[in-house]
């Protein structure tokens, strides 16, 4: 299978493969993503006949044909075969099948799992998981990961209601909010609330289930990078013309999504901005990110809580009926691509973020894609390792599950790795990193 790779860590500066044994790449295309395909298998399996009582008789044989899809997949990950095109008529199969065709051509060989990027190999299964339902008629819009997003944001009831409570109390408060102390908290815990995806835990229950207020207060030394400051910079700048946009790329659904959304309101309640577009998935993502359907989702058992939960329901829908909040769901976020393709690749995207007043990049992949996935000097500047990927003001609030990660001070990536030899790949750890484009970033020192 994996006959060519390398048995050696990723050297520094090259993009982050499979193809290097001693790296978290080849652990994740060698064990974790076949996990991922055997999942939904099962999942497939054991639900056959409430999927053929919902989506009627004729889908047993479509389970069938998509359980085939996988198992091909799975084998041809695991035998390290060429990537395949795509073939049923999705509106972005053209953009794949390109990038594909070129990629190749630019090698003078078919891409390979074990020989080829992580970043876009790892796009490419969720998209091919998506093509397996894509090619059938009665299945078409099933997203097999649904259920385990669903559980893991009823499995956070408690802490979505501590921090629900606290949103509402402290909007209620009469008189002006401490603007600082909130953004950060809330900042915080929007943060942290990326610990919460399903990727990382094999799809295994990662309900939210401590106090998160008394939780972030205690986190704090695991920041190795804290922008903070910058950000609050950045949103307390007057900006005209009006109306003022903000921008918040999504990460996952559930327990997550919901400390976004708090965060989306405490901008609204202090003035910082008059809307806030959200991006989501197209397709079903990375198991957890948030699609249309989990945004829609959430609303809707927020609005079969009581009390708080209840009216910031309310609260949310009137900004969403209003046009204050807008959620778009672009191509681009499930391409190949990384951000510094974005200008070419999605014009209209690029242009549209130029007026935006911050843009809030949540969780891992999203860093990585900023980055472009490559195994920098821990020590690189964040705005260089962008690459040129800078239309507007931008934070990435990340816990850090995947060993890229840069903007550290200068032997701080070895003190944190003698405490924890882990420390890329378990979300324990987090970075909030801002480009503006005046000021670079200041080491305060180990
Ligand atoms: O939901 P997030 O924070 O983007 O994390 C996605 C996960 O997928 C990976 O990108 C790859 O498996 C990990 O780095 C991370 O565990
Ligand atoms: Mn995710």
């Amino acid at each position: 299978m994996a006959n060519d790779c390398i048995d050696a860590i990723t050297p520094w500066n090259e993009p982050l493969s499979a193809k290097y044994i001693r790296s978290f790449a080849y652990h994740t295309v060698r064990n974790r993503l076949p996990v991922t395909l055997t999942q939904v298998i099962d999942h497939l399996s054991r639900n056959k006949e409430d999927i053929a009582q919902s989506h009627g008789e004729a889908a047993r044989e479509e389970i069938k044909d998509v359980i085939a899809h996988l198992s091909k997949l799975k084998n041809e990950m695991q035998t390290n075969k060429p990537l395949e095109p795509f073939h049923a008529n999705e509106a972005d199969k053209q953009v794949w099948n390109d990038f594909l065709e070129n990629s190749s051509i630019a090698l003078g060989r078919p891409l390979l799992w074990f020989a080829d990027v992580w970043l876009y190999i790892e796009c490419y299964l969720y998209r091919r998981i998506r093509e397996a339902f894509a090619l059938t008629k009665l299945l078409n819009d099933y997203d097999p990961f649904r259920v385990q997003k669903e559980d893991a944001f009823t499995g956070s009831l408690n802490a979505i209601s501590v921090v629900g409570s606290h949103l509402f109390n402290l909007c209620s408060l009469e008189g002006p909010l401490d603007a600082q102390k909130y953004l950060m908290q809330f900042m915080k815990l929007s943060l942290w609330g990326n610990r919460c995806d399903l990727s990382i835990s094999g799809g295994k229950d990662i309900a939210q289930v401590n106090d998160p207020l008394e939780m972030i207060s205690q986190l704090d030394n695991l920041i190795l990078v804290n922008d903070l400051p910058k950000v609050l910079d950045v949103l307390r700048q007057e900006i005209s013309p009006r109306p003022v946009v903000i921008d918040i790329i999504f990460d996952n659904a559930g327990y997550e999504l919901f400390t976004d959304l708090c965060l989306a309101h405490l901008l609204m309640k202090l003035k910082l901005t008059d809307i806030i577009r959200f991006h989501g998935k197209k397709v079903p993502w990375f198991i957890s990110d948030v699609m249309k359907h989990d945004f829609n989702w959430l609303m809707n058992e927020l609005s079969k809580q009581t009390g708080p939960l209840q009216e910031l329901h309310k609260e949310w829908s009137n900004f969403l009926s209003r046009g204050q909040w807008v959620m778009h769901d672009e191509f681009f976020w499930t391409s190949p691509y990384s951000y510094d393709c974005m200008e070419k690749t999605d014009q209209a995207l690029y242009n549209s973020f130029k007026d935006s007043k911050l843009l809030i990049f949540k969780g891992d992949l999203n860093y990585r894609k900023l980055v472009g996935d490559m195994n920098w000097p821990h020590t690189e500047d964040f705005t260089t390792a962008l690459r040129g990927f800078t239309p507007a003001p931008l934070v990435s609030l990340r816990t850090i599950k995947a060993d890229v990660v840069v903007g550290l001070c200068p032997g701080q990536a070895e003190e944190v790795a003698k405490a924890d030899e882990d420390w890329l790949l378990t979300g324990k750890y987090a970075v909030i990193s801002c480009f503006t484009a005046n000021k670079r970033n200041v080491c305060k020192g180990v």
